[in-house]
């Protein structure tokens, strides 16, 4: 679905891609991580078509999306971290929107701006940020376009907002997209999210499905750090340790994406050795079996 080989780009002098590839087959939700500056923005707006590559190749859904045709704007949707609506209603939004986007459901949309407790009698300007978000991301569910970009979109929702968001995620409509998730909030997402991406210095550093990295890797919190080998992370709470370890249970554990995010920035090396590890068991099984 979504191809990129050898991706260069630069912002004047500064680089913020060189040789980065990436491929994506499968639908789900992909949650893309990494530093402040990493270029997570910069990357979906260049799968969106909104910025163009200075190097290499990208192919979505067989679509180049510099040429920006009309067929592929209509598979596409982005949610820019920052947007500006014009002052008119929901429905004046569905109405002027929707025709771009032949698969939209109103009635999804009514119901998702339902679930988040949209105002519908109000215009944009005298709407909250939080709002104006549940309202775009509203539509954006609702184009039901085969990828979807989302560029931070629990920044500025409350508590109650991020878990309607995730009630709404986690339908079954959705099922059958790739939804990418640049987002700083792992916590949102942890429950929702089948693969994990990390960028990092111009390259992608991890892909990797959510059940490869529950088999490879161990995260938590002990009492007694003495007690766990390969330990790749670990960060002291009071008399407790948070810690990140290679898995050797032989069972798929819960991933802690914060502890995840922090070992990757931190201790990147470590992560990669504990899943080329798992990988080489399983090949080994696979060679055997
Ligand atoms: N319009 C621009 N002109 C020049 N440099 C830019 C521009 N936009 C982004 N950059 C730089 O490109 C790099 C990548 O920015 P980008 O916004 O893609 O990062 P990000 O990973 O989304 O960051 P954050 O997590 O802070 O949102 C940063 O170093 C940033 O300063």
């Amino acid at each position: 679905m979504i191809q990129i080989k050898k991706l260069s780009f630069e912002y004047g002098q500064k680089v913020v891609y060189d040789d980065f590839s990436l491929s994506i087959q499968d639908a789900g939700i992909y949650g893309l991580f990494g530093r402040n500056g990493s270029g997570k923005s910069t990357l979906l707006k260049l799968i969106s078509g909104l910025l163009f590559a200075h190097g290499g190749t990208l192919s979505v859904l067989g679509h180049e999306p510099s040429r920006r045709a009309p067929d592929f704007l209509a598979l596409v949707y982005i949610v820019p971290e920052e947007f500006h609506l014009p002052n008119i209603t929901l429905a004046q939004l569905a109405d002027s929107q929707s025709p771009f986007y032949p698969n939209f459901s109103k009635a999804h949309f009514e119901e998702y701006a339902g679930i988040f407790e949209i105002p519908t009698d109000k215009g944009f300007e005298s709407m909250s940020l939080g709002q104006k978000k549940k309202a775009v991301i509203s539509f954006a569910l609702a184009t039901h376009t085969p990828i979807l970009l989302m560029d931070e979109p629990t920044n500025g929702l409350d508590i109650l907002g991020r878990a309607q968001f995730k009630i709404i995620m986690a339908r079954a409509e959705h099922a059958s997209r790739v939804v990418l998730i640049s987002t700083h909030q792992a916590h949102d997402l942890e429950s929702l999210m089948s693969h994990v991406l990390f960028v990092d210095g111009g390259s992608l550093a991890l892909a990797a499905d959510m059940m490869t990295l529950q088999s490879a890797l161990s995260m938590g919190v002990t009492d007694d750090i003495g007690q766990l080998s390969d330990v790749i992370y670990q960060e002291h709470l009071g008399q407790q340790v948070a810690y990140v370890a290679a898995n050797h249970s032989g069972q798929a554990l819960p991933i802690h994406l914060e502890l995840l995010y922090k070992a990757l920035s931190l201790q990147k090396e470590g992560v990669l050795k504990a899943l080329n590890n798992f990988a080489g068991t399983t090949s080994t099984k696979g060679g055997t079996a």
